[in-house]
């Protein structure tokens, strides 16, 4: 399949007065194929924001390479952004217009034919509200109204920086399934930054995780979270046999065994969970739980960043990351 977008070694450094040289991007690597929704995935401050304006023209960096469609950017930008719909800053909208009205006044602007407005509001499922004003929109339905004015030109790749941000769960899933219907049906490209493990686990078909603005890890999240996760068993006994089951489960190479906080055994290196069962059985020791143990996409996560719970969010938190006082920006 031919890569939609292809970015190599991407720098770009900020210098401020206060906070002095802050490398924002470090040689980050992107690659993304046609038709798949790509999860751009990492921290708060990895680089999202940035590589995504960098790569709509909206910034300059100061080294490496960006494509779009196998046209080189920003130099050829003009000849490609007419496929792109982008949703990278917070949607702004009149409040006292409605939503067909906000789209047509759009329409107009780019010189896109009307026939398009009504489209867009019934690809995003907004046709029945489309007459009532944008300040009686849910911020659910104002971030689909953001994706409609995205959608307008019919583009081929659709790019959107944090949809999911301050949307409660019903608008989480409202959004994930248009995404992926822009995809799977319409062929649609659809590049989604987030912080959200959870999200890109259930939205994304491949992801790039990025951590200090390079790319740690990319390819298909299955196998991401497969070739990353170990499984582990949970074994509980009676307080007093814990010592001797810990030991008679060792005795089976290449098991480890480790004590959790609520008294459980975590055994790492069995595959079978009857080996353990027997050589307890064979010390007369009887389980009162046995339990696999597998990691999601946030111990992936955690692991490959070396992020702390304080640097990201919590599997399925929905809360908008901290404002930030960003320092201008130094011209390079
Ligand atoms: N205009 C700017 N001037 C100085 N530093 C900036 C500027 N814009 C971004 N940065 C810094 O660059 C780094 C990357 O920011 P960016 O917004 O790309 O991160 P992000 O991954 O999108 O995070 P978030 O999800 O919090 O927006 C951060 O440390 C940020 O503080």
């Amino acid at each position: 399949m031919t890569a939609v977008v292809e970015i190599a070694g991407l720098r770009k450094t900020y210098r401020s007065l206060r906070k002095g040289t802050h490398h924002a991007l470090d040689g980050l690597d992107l690659e993304v194929r046609q038709g798949e929704v790509h999860g751009f995935l990492g921290p708060n401050g990895c680089g999202k924001t940035t590589t995504l304006r960098a790569l709509l023209g909206l910034i300059s960096v100061d080294g490496g390479s960006m494509s779009l469609f196998g046209q080189k950017v920003p130099q050829r930008l003009p000849s490609v952004i007419g496929r792109v719909g982008a949703v990278v800053e917070s949607p702004q909208f009149f409040k006292n217009h409605t939503g067909r009205t906000t789209l047509r006044l759009l329409a107009k602007s780019v010189g896109l034919p009307r026939g398009r407005v009504d489209e867009a509001l019934e690809r995003v499922g907004l046709s029945t509200v489309a007459d009532r004003s944008v300040k009686g929109y849910s911020l659910g339905m104002r971030q689909r109204l953001a994706v409609a004015q995205a959608l307008l030109k019919k583009p081929e790749l659709l790019v959107l920086d944090e949809p999911a941000n301050g949307l409660d769960p019903a608008g989480i899933h409202e959004m994930r399934e248009l995404l992926q219907t822009l995809a799977h049906d319409e062929g649609i490209t659809v590049v989604v930054s987030s912080h959200l493990l959870s999200e890109v686990q259930q939205l994304a078909d491949t992801m790039t995780i990025v951590s200090a603005g390079k790319r740690i890890v990319a390819g298909p999240v299955d196998e991401i979270i497969a070739s990353h996760s170990g499984s582990s068993l949970r074994v509980r006994v009676s307080d007093e046999d814990r010592s001797r089951a810990a030991e008679a489960i060792e005795s089976l190479p290449p098991a480890s065994v480790s004590s959790n906080g609520d008294g459980s055994l975590i055994v790492a290196g069995v595959d079978d969970p009857a080996e353990v069962t027997r050589a307890l059985a064979a010390q007369k020791i009887y389980l009162t739980h046995l339990s696999a143990e597998s990691k999601n996409l946030e111990a992936v996560f955690l692991e490959l960043t070396g992020t702390g719970s304080d640097d990201v969010l919590q599997v399925g938190e929905t809360t908008a990351p901290a404002a930030r006082t960003a320092p201008e920006e130094v011209a390079q």
